[in-house]
Parts: C-alpha cells; sequence; structure tokens
C-alpha cells in the first residue's frame, strides 16, 4: 500500500509542531527561539528562555536564570551561540556569590519555579544561612498548581512506554504497529499479511522511518486522529478478551515519540473497503492538552481493498536494534504461525516469512467480569452504572456465570434480601461489601475460556521447530534479548573449564547421538532436539481468565554449560526486555530443575542446552509497567507457570534419564565385551573349557546384564541407521580422557 502513495505537506507539520511540543520537548523549540537573540538580552530575557525550556526539567530552567554550571549546560548546549551570553552571565554571577542580587530582590519579580533554586545558588558555600531560608507560601505554590494532561507526563515519562532509548524506542514502535495490525485482522477475520520496513534517511545516521503495512479492516477515517494523535484511546481497554493491545496508549506513543524527535508527523494511509475512497493523513499531537492535530487529509489511490499503512520517522539505534527486531520477528512468526510477514531492511535482504499455518486462530470471544474477581469499590461503581433495578438482576446480566439460582445464593450468603434496590448497593458501602462476601462465600463455575485464544499443543510444537530451523540456520549465537546482559554474554564466550560432570554429560550426548530419534524427538537441521509442551487448563486472577502454556526444546548442539534461552511471550506477543523483573523469569528460576536433570545455580535459571518457551494468554496481562515487557508477579499465575513447567520438566527428565540409562548400558557392554577374548582364553586355559563356548556364553551375560532387550534394539536401529554408528570404545575412551 505505501507504494505510489503521495507525501507531501511535511515542512508544513514541523511548522506547527514546534507549537505543538511538550515542555520535554520543549527544550528544542525554545532553543530555537533563544538563538534568535532573545537569550543574551538580559538576565530576565535569560531567565524566561530557561523557563521555556524547562518543561524538559525545572533544574534544567532554574539553573539557566540562576547561572549555575549547569545552566551554561542546558543553554549553551541547546540553544547555541545565541544562548552562551545568558550562560556566561549566569556563570559569573554565580562566582561572585555575596554581590549576586538578594533572593528577596528576586522575589519581587513574578513567582516562578526558580525561587528556590535561586536562593540555593546565590548562598556563598563559606557562609553559614544566618535565617532559615525564605519558603514558598501556600498562595505561591498555589499558582504552580495546574493539571498535567496524560501525555505531558508520558512525554517527560517515555521509558514508561518503551521509548528510553533510541535502540528500544525502534523496536517498541515496530511491535505497537505489529501489535494493532494482528489484532485488527484477527478481529475481523483475516489472515494477516503484514509488511515492517525500516528505512534510512538519507543524512541523518540517528533517524529512521518505520512503516507497517497491514490488510485489515483499515481504520474508519473520523477515527484515524485520535487513534494516533491522542493518548488514550482505544478499542480494548474496556473489554474482557484476549488481545495483544488493552491500553489504548501503543501507537500513539510511538507516534509522539517520532513527533518529539524527529518533529515530524506519523503519516496514516487507509481503506475500509472495496470501493471505498482511501485516505492519507498526517497527524500531530498537542502534548499540552492531548489532543489531535490533522495537518493533511487527502484522498488517494490505493490498489488493495482494505488495510492500513502507518509510517513514521523517529530517532533510532538500527546498527544496535536490527538484532532485536530480527528476534522480535523471528519470535512474533513462531507465536502466530497464521501471519505472513516481509521485514524490508536497509542494506539487507528482505526477510520473507510465509504462513506456516492456514487456520487463523481460535476467536477469542468478549466476556463480563467474573464475581470472584470485582472489588466492593468496583462492585458500587457498577450498581451505580447498571440499568437494572434489583441486586439480582444486576447481578445476572452484569457478571459471567451468574445463574438467577446462583444470584440467589449469593444473596443469601450474604444475609440480603432477593429484592434489594441497585441503587442501595450503589449508595451504602456497608451493603456492598455484604454482598461481596456474599459472592466469596458462594461457589461459581469458573470464567468461560472463550475469551481466551491459547497456541495450543500442536501449534506450540510446530512453532518451536520451524524457529529452531531459523536460529539453527543462524550463524552468530543466540542471544537473550536483555540489553543488561551483554557484559555476562561476552564472558560466556570464553572457553569453559570442564568439569568432569560436563565431561560426562558430554560422553553421554556422543553415544545418544549415536542414537536415531527417540519419540518426542526432532531432527532439525541435522540436529536432534527433544520436544515437549504443556498447556494447562484455564484458571482466574482477580477475576481475569488466563491460560499458560511452556514449549520445551532440549538437546541440539547447544553448549551444556550455558544458561537456557527463556522466550516470553503475553497474548502471542514476544516480551524481549526486563526478563529479570518478570514473573516469569521468577516462576522458572523457582522451579527445581535439578529434579528434571539440569544443572541450577541456586536462585537462576537453569543451565542446559534447553530452549523454553512460555506463554500466558488472559484477557488482562497484569504487566509491570504501560510498556508492556514484563509480567506481575501474581501467585496465581505464577504457580500455574510453575505447575506447566514441572508437568514438562517430568518429560524432559523421563527423556533424559531413558538417554542416560542408555548411554551407560552401551558403554558397559562395549567395556565388557573389550575383555570377553581374553577372559574366554584364559579361562580355556586353567580350567581347559571349550573357548567358543566360554566366549558364547559371556556373551549371553554381557547382554543380559547391560539392559537386555533394550539395548539390543538400540543397537539394532544404530546398525539400521548406519550413519549413526554407535561410538567405538575407543572413541569413548578417548572422549572420557579428554
Ligand atoms: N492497523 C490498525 N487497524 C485497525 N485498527 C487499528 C490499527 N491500529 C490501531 N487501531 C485501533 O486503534 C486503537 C488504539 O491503538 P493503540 O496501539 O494506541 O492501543 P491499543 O492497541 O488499544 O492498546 P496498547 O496501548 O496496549 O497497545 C486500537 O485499540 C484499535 O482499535
Amino acid at each position: 500500500m505505501a507504494k505510489g502513495k503521495a507525501k507531501s505537506g511535511r515542512d508544513g507539520g514541523q511548522g506547527v509542531q514546534l507549537e505543538l511540543l511538550s515542555p520535554a520537548s520543549g527544550a528544542r523549540a525554545t532553543a530555537g527561539k533563544a538563538s534568535s537573540g532573545k537569550a543574551g538580552a538580559s538576565k530576565a530575557g535569560a531567565s524566561k528562555a530557561g523557563a521555556g525550556k524547562a518543561g524538559a526539567g525545572k533544574a534544567g530552567a532554574g539553573k539557566a536564570g540562576a547561572g549555575k554550571a549547569g545552566a551554561g549546560k542546558a543553554g549553551a548546549g541547546k540553544a547555541g551561540a545565541g544562548k552562551a551570553g545568558a550562560g556566561k552571565t549566569g556563570a559569573a554571577r554565580a562566582k561572585g556569590g555575596a554581590k549576586a542580587p538578594a533572593p528577596r530582590s528576586r522575589a519581587k519579580a513574578p513567582p516562578s519555579d526558580e525561587i528556590e533554586v535561586a536562593a540555593e545558588a546565590e548562598t556563598p558555600a563559606s557562609e553559614a544561612p544566618a535565617k532559615p531560608r525564605r519558603k514558598a507560601t501556600a498562595e505561591q505554590m498555589a499558582q504552580r498548581q495546574r493539571e498535567i494532561s496524560v501525555s505531558e507526563f508520558f512525554a517527560k515519562n517515555r521509558h514508561l512506554l518503551g521509548f528510553d532509548s533510541p535502540t528500544k524506542a525502534l523496536l517498541t514502535t515496530v511491535k505497537e504497529a505489529v501489535d494493532n495490525s494482528l489484532d485488527a485482522c484477527e478481529e475481523s477475520g483475516i489472515l494477516p499479511d503484514l509488511t515492517i520496513e525500516i528505512r534510512a534517511v538519507p543524512g541523518a545516521s540517528d533517524r529512521f522511518v518505520v512503516s507497517v503495512e497491514d490488510n485489515g479492516p483499515g481504520i474508519v477515517k473520523a477515527q484515524v486522529p485520535k487513534i494516533f494523535g491522542k493518548l488514550l484511546y482505544g478499542s480494548k481497554f474496556h473489554r474482557l478478551k484476549q488481545s495483544r493491545g488493552q491500553q489504548g496508549i501503543g501507537i500513539s506513543a510511538a507516534a509522539m515519540y517520532g513527533q518529539i524527535t524527529t518533529g515530524k508527523p506519523v503519516q496514516v494511509w487507509t481503506k475500509t473497503g472495496k470501493g471505498r475512497p482511501a485516505h492519507r493523513l498526517e497527524v500531530q499531537l498537542d502534548t499540552r492538552k492531548n489532543v489531535p492535530v490533522v495537518l493533511s487529509d487527502t484522498e488517494v489511490d490505493l490498489e488493495k481493498d482494505h488495510g492500513t499503512t502507518v509510517e513514521l520517522e523517529l530517532q533510532a539505534d538500527y546498527g544496535r536494534g536490527q538484532r532485536y527486531l530480527l528476534r522480535y520477528v523471528e519470535q512474533t512468526v513462531l507465536a502466530n504461525p497464521h501471519l505472513a510477514l516481509t521485514f524490508l531492511r536497509p542494506g539487507a535482504d528482505p526477510l520473507v516469512f510465509p504462513r506456516a499455518s492456514t487456520e487463523p486462530p481460535k476467536e477469542a470471544l468478549e466476556i463480563k467480569p467474573h464475581p470472584h474477581g470485582v472489588e466492593v469499590g468496583t462492585l458500587m461503581l457498577m450498581a451505580t452504572e447498571s440499568k437494572y433495578r434489583d441486586v439480582r438482576s444486576f447481578l445476572q446480566n452484569s457478571f459471567s456465570r451468574v445463574s438467577g439460582g446462583v444470584a440467589d445464593e449469593i444473596l443469601g450468603n450474604a444475609g440480603l434480601k432477593r429484592t434489594l434496590r441497585t441503587q442501595q448497593l450503589a449508595d451504602d458501602r456497608e451493603l456492598a461489601e455484604k454482598l461481596r462476601q456474599g459472592i466469596l462465600d458462594t461457589r461459581i463455575m469458573a470464567p468461560s475460556t472463550n475469551c481466551l485464544s491459547p497456541i495450543g499443543d500442536e501449534l506450540i510444537r510446530q512453532g518451536l521447530i520451524s524457529f529452531l530451523s531459523v536460529v539453527e540456520e543462524e550463524a552468530e549465537e543466540l542471544p537473550q534479548l536483555e540489553l543488561l546482559e551483554k557484559g555476562a554474554r561476552r564472558g560466556r564466550k570464553k572457553a569453559p573449564v570442564k568439569t568432569s560432570e560436563e565431561k560426562q554429560a558430554e560422553l553421554e550426548k556422543a553415544a545418544a547421538d549415536a542414537v536415531p530419534p527417540e519419540p518426542g524427538e526432532e531432527i532439525i537441521k541435522g540436529k536432534k532436539f527433544f520436544i515437549v509442551s504443556s498447556t494447562r487448563p484455564p484458571k482466574v486472577y482477580r477475576g481475569n481468565p488466563f491460560q499458560v502454556e511452556v514449549g520445551l526444546a532440549y538437546g541440539g548442539d547447544w553448549p551444556q554449560d550455558k544458561t537456557i534461552e527463556l522466550y516470553r511471550f503475553a497474548n502471542r506477543v514476544p516480551l524481549l526486555f526486563q526478563r529479570g523483573a518478570c514473573g516469569v523469569t521468577d516462576a522458572v528460576m523457582k522451579t527445581d530443575w535439578k529434579k528434571y536433570e539440569l544443572q541450577q545455580p541456586r536462585g537462576a535459571l537453569p543451565v542446559g542446552p534447553m530452549a523454553l518457551l512460555v506463554h500466558i494468554a488472559s484477557v488482562w496481562v497484569p504487566f509491570t509497567s504501560e510498556s508492556k515487557e514484563a509480567i506481575a508477579h501474581y501467585p496465581e499465575l505464577l504457580a500455574e507457570i510453575r505447575l506447566a513447567l514441572q508437568d514438562c520438566g517430568r518429560k524432559l527428565a523421563a527423556f533424559i534419564r531413558k538417554r542416560k540409562a542408555a548411554a551407560y548400558e552401551l558403554k558397559r557392554r562395549s567395556i565388557f565385551e573389550l575383555y570377553i577374548d581374553e577372559l574366554a582364553r584364559s579361562l580355556h586355559e586353567i580350567t581347559g573349557a571349550d573357548r567358543e563356548k566360554v566366549k558364547g556364553d559371556l556373551v549371553v551375560l554381557a547382554r543380559e546384564i547391560t539392559g537386555g532387550e533394550e539395548t539390543d534394539e538400540i543397537l539394532d536401529r544404530v546398525a539400521s541407521n548406519p550413519k549413526k554408528r554407535r561410538p567405538t570404545d575407543e572413541e569413548l575412551e578417548a572422549e572420557e580422557e579428554r
């Protein structure tokens, strides 16, 4: 869709943008003003310029006015030569502290954020303060108190939304747009066909254009400005249904980040059906008010019947961010086998992931809240908003799994009358408390699970196989995507000194490699992986249904001494950051993997050649922050994850033990066989017994005491698979000595 689109009006957008920037970005805007000469004019002028910039930080503003060293930094850094005068003056004042105007004289100036900071700057360090400093009065403070718009807040706290570095910003932007496209396609029953494109901006190494094109239902034109130019606006927040997005802040936050860092508006192409007009809009966000501003709206020709393309320019670090992007793309494909994806990257061949399954995911339906999850305040609010006059009908119609009989039981357990009015409940906290207790004392069926769409055992297995194929193809080491762990990873590359346990493990692997695949094993790119998965029945936390799935791949050529790879997913979205803060990681660490034949340092992830996939599907995933990178430590969730892990762990342990036992018996028989000739000869010499008979008897004995038929079976399979021959004794010995 992006092809052949008209691209105009960018300059206009930039002009308007300077007016629209939030205080945080105001630094850039006012810096421009300051360099046009305002700042150098006078102290007041300098202060003003500083204050204008200050949205980014009170300190920056105050310091600029007070002339502390920091002011020079803030002012000169942003404003350039024009501002240097102001900075210098300030600096001179700061040095000659005693000569500086007294705080009182400054107090005559209109109240500003500078009062406290200025007083501090002007008290010479050598003098003990004579009197307590003058503090701001309630009235002065009142003048400064004002509403903060949600966009102002998030412009300053962009890290809360996943925009804390240019590397992460790139990934977050792609992720938000892709999540939306997948959600929209799923909701309208379309098999998604997506193109992600990252383009370098000529002449600016730190700027990139991100474009995500989908074949979804499109967006009604009137909705485009609010979706892309207003934070906290969306279709998913108020409903209970599994979806990737849930907060209504993702794509508008990405657009805001792009606007703040480049001054460019987000561009959206959209078409809602065959024969309908397509539109291209340029949208900006007025961060002071959290309202959208449409810069242009043009009707355009689009070949396809329906879909949306979102394109925005942002400050980003593609060099560092590309491997995260790659990992995100691979894992998204893993968790969404119904997705066809093309990834166009700067300076590299396009990556094309065809659809692995034409089966769309099971449709997740919207449900009502479950009574067991409702809290008193919410109960009262729901009662206030209810159109049902009596509490019995209110319960039946506002909650899931409440029949007439269950409603009666709840009221009975609460000691309330069947005729109780909903309005009474809304007004009386005590009644609400009683009702809530009645709810908790009543056994109510678990919520319906048709609001969930798990990946499913078979698709997890399929997904892991195709994912491992991609991973095995990559020559590079597979790093766990955690920025903070970079150092640790580098360390891992150093040649480790092998312990005797590791040597034993290698020996077992060598023996096991000689054997054709066991049930549950898959050969991927010539390497054997044991793959197993487990799906837990749906459960509920705070009234929200959720379901946990775990998939595990063990083996291959992965090192024995490396921490396992942990892949976390929430509603089919890979979580790439904040692994340490995530409840999933905690659950994995608190599982006793030693029971399942893996090594595990105390309080850490297990060690071994294993990749672990944990997926949580829920109508409301409890993320630790708006950036949706880590899952909160809800005990119900953690318990379910552990149960799924234990289930997979048991299957893994059975596999490893069987493999170990077979390897051990093979080795024993081989050693025994090595001495049979010698033994038969000696026995013949000592007792005169027939040498060949003794040899035959010893072979039978060796067979009996080394696993009998089971070991024979393995040997037979080896014989029928000449490529995978059993290691010779010499090889085993040599291996052991190594
Ligand atoms: N490509 C798209 N096709 C159709 N609708 C879309 C598309 N992108 C966004 N939307 C609509 O815009 C809304 C806002 O999207 P946004 O990413 O801001 O929030 P969200 O997906 O609801 O939640 P979150 O903040 O958790 O990502 C969505 O709820 C959806 O209704």
